[in-house]
């Protein structure tokens, strides 16, 4: 029941905005702690592939693997499986413990549980479809009206890959191309045709992977994730949708956050709204290598005083000091800054404030109300199966029992037990 919730947006990047092809970035290098790796650590006079004997269980090809990195003290396969959800496939270079995880979920062991929850649809789907753009290349458009809230796509991604950075540039592009020629020749198209930056053939993959990359947790180490699909997505300052990825089932999701019109471009946001004009240029810029022409970009300097006004009230509503000085008032301001601004894709920021600072007052209908918004809002953002939809709606569901409950009732409350009283 923690009162606070984060004062600024955690940084949701497409890309990691670091140079994934060069040597200077520095990934963690702790160490893998799996059982088999520490036998190997033990026995290291051998470095011999540890791969698992019943590899064909799971996957279509012999893991290949790189020698034993003592930087993270394991070595990095890659692991195919060339028929992954109807013959899409899926290549991964990642360590075998954390191979080892991926193994165990879910699509690897029930062929339709993708094709059952609509993941992976053949393309276009009625909803969207993907062209060209001028001065964006390629672009996702509505191709009828989009509902908030409703699902736009949901797709696996092709190639996984550990975000090391012990491999040299060649050797790590070696792997990669294995685990791309390994996948489906349709698969192997669709993945190459996606954008790059340096177009040199020598390093193709990592250059598809640098333009294109989502990123995920598995066993505790980031990976990099090319969902050729979602690639599509172009960026804007105040998208029109969210992505999250849901790790079990290894899908990336796409909803619409605003109501968008049939031929209307879908866009994602690829860095944190929060920014200032020139740092969001600047960035965008740097990382990605296009200068942002989008709604909120064309109004230039005009719209940081918004973001000014909604840091005021963030910090405002967030102090649970004797020195408060929030108010009702100050959160349905934020609620309305964050509407008019078109932050329809962060709405669990304000909508969460709301509902926290209606129950500091002891106002359960207004906590009911922002909290089940700041859960619905969350679930487009986060997934409904996320930590931040949960504790939204127990806000909803128990008001009383949070510990934000009339803490800023600015009244002597004589208690008489029962946490409710006036
Ligand atoms: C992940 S791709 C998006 C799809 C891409 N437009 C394509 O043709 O495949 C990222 C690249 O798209 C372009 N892009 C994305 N958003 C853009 C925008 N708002 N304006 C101009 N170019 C954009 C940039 O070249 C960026 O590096």
């Amino acid at each position: 029941d923690e009162v606070r919730i984060p004062a600024s947006e955690p940084i949701q990047e497409l890309n990691i905005g670091e140079d994934t092809t060069g040597e200077e970035l520095v990934y963690e290098t702790e160490s893998d702690q799996g059982s088999l790796l520490q036998s190997i650590q033990q026995n290291s006079t051998s470095t011999d592939t540890p791969i698992d004997e019943n590899w064909r269980d799971i996957w279509t090809h012999q893991p290949v693997c790189t020698s034993y990195l003592s930087e993270f003290n394991s070595l990095l396969c890659v692991y195919t499986n060339a028929t992954f959800s109807q013959g899409r496939g899926i290549s991964i270079f990642t360590t075998p413990k954390i191979a080892a995880e991926f193994a165990a979920l879910l699509p690897f062991h029930d062929d339709e549980i993708l094709q059952k929850r609509g993941i992976n649809s053949a393309e276009g789907s009625g909803l969207w479809t993907a062209k060209a753009l001028p001065g964006k290349g390629i672009g996702m458009v509505a191709k009828r009206d989009l509902q908030r809230g409703e699902l736009i796509t949901a797709y696996t991604p092709y190639l996984i890959s550990h975000a090391e950075n012990v491999l040299s540039v060649q050797e790590r592009e070696k792997f990669l191309q294995i685990a791309l020629s390994q996948l489906p020749a349709a698969s192997q198209e669709h993945f190459l045709d996606l954008a790059k930056y340096y177009y040199e053939l020598s390093v193709v993959v990592q250059d598809v992977v640098k333009a294109n990359t989502f990123q995920m947790d598995m066993g505790g180490r980031m990976h990099l994730l090319v969902v050729p699909e979602a690639s599509r997505y172009n960026h804007a300052c105040a998208p029109n949708a969210q992505y999250y990825i849901e790790p079990g089932i290894l899908t990336h999701f796409v909803h619409a956050v605003r109501p968008i019109a049939k031929d209307e471009e879908i866009t994602i946001t690829y860095s944190t709204p929060y920014h200032p004009y020139s740092v969001r240029q600047n960035y965008l810029l740097e990382a990605f290598r296009f200068t942002c022409t989008c709604s909120r970009c064309a109004k230039g300097e005009d719209t940081d005083q918004s973001l000014v006004e909604i840091h005021d009230l963030q910090q405002s509503l967030g102090n649970w000091g004797a020195d408060s000085t929030a108010s009702v008032k100050q959160a349905e301001r934020l609620v309305k800054v964050y509407l008019e601004e078109e932050f329809d894709g962060f709405l669990d920021f304000a909508y969460g404030h709301a509902a926290l600072t209606y129950n500091s007052v002891g106002s359960a209908r207004g906590t009911v109300k922002y909290a089940a918004l700041a859960a619905e809002a969350a679930a487009l953002k986060y997934g409904p199966a996320s930590k931040d939809v949960r504790t939204w709606m127990d806000l909803a569901e128990r008001p009383m029992e949070h510990s934000s409950w009339r803490r800023r009732k600015n009244v002597v409350v004589v208690s008489d037990g029962d946490g409710d009283s006036d």
